[in-house]
């Protein structure tokens, strides 16, 4: 397992935001987290990242983490590769491991220049190759194309995609975005209330496509979960039939 988690809490003031999550996710798993705005993911994704602690519960997560914000986070003062090393103090990135993870995400003639002279969706990109610079088992990724333009953010998809396949770390995903969840992840859960309201794998084969009957059911599964009425069910978010095909994980 490259997650397990028991009886997860965190509470806020007077507020539990997580509330006894149990949660396990295995090596090489893609998992996305959706939910609505306020219920936890991030927190979540903090706590597998070691960012913040748990005030309750069992927290067991693979060594070899790394985390991708929706901000690249690039130090302004040092070049492309010298951000991807600084990452990864403990497991010393050399500079052609750096060169090489740059290679990986189309960056390679991007290896000795400043920050400040790429695109929003090339500094993106570093951040993805420090991530992978030291191949994690566990790659935590929060909202990490949000900000970027539609169709940058199809490449970014196809990329990370790509990447998972070639090195298979296990992936959790926060984002808001339903069809992204079901083109990118084997899973999907739904966080709400602090506590995972629905968790379910995916029968969708691989590549999916957005104008299939099965993807569209799928949207409008989840929209139901997430309390949006959505134009596949005819606007009634809760008048939705059980779909079968969706095998639940617990
Ligand atoms: N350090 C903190 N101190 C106090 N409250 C916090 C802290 N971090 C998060 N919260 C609160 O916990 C709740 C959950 O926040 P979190 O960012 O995890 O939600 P989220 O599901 O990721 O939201 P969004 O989808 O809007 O990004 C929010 O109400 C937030 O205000």
């Amino acid at each position: 397992m490259a997650v397990r988690l028991e009886g997860v809490r965190r509470v806020f003031g007077s507020r539990a935001v997580l509330d006894g999550i149990d949660l396990e996710v295995r090596r090489g798993e893609f998992v996305s987290l959706l939910g609505p705005s306020g219920t936890g993911k991030t927190t979540l994704l903090r706590i597998l990242a070691g960012l913040d602690r748990a005030d309750g519960g069992r927290v067991e997560v693979a060594s070899a983490r790394s985390v991708v914000f929706q901000e690249p986070r690039l130090v302004p003062a040092k070049r492309v590769w010298q951000n991807v090393v600084l990452g990864h103090v403990q497991n010393r990135v050399t500079r052609s491991l750096a060169a090489a993870a740059l290679q990986e995400v189309g960056l390679g003639r991007h290896v000795d220049v400043w920050p400040k002279t790429l695109s929003g969706g090339e500094a993106q990109r570093v951040a993805l190759a420090r991530a992978l610079a030291g191949e994690p088992n566990l790659l935590l990724l929060d909202e990490p194309f949000a900000a970027l333009d539609a169709l940058t953010r199809i490449r970014m998809h196809d990329l990370v995609a790509q990447l998972w396949r070639r090195h298979l770390p296990a992936v959790v995903l926060v984002t808001h975005d339903v069809d992204e969840a079901i083109l990118m992840s084997d899973r999907v859960i739904v966080l709400s209330g602090g506590g995972i309201r629905f968790d379910a794998r995916s029968p969708l084969e691989r590549p999916r496509k957005r104008g299939d009957a099965g993807f569209a059911a799928l949207r409008a599964r989840l929209l139901a979960e997430l309390g949006v009425a959505s134009p596949e069910a005819g606007g009634h978010a809760c008048a939705l039939p059980q779909f079968q095909s969706w095998s639940h994980s617990q």
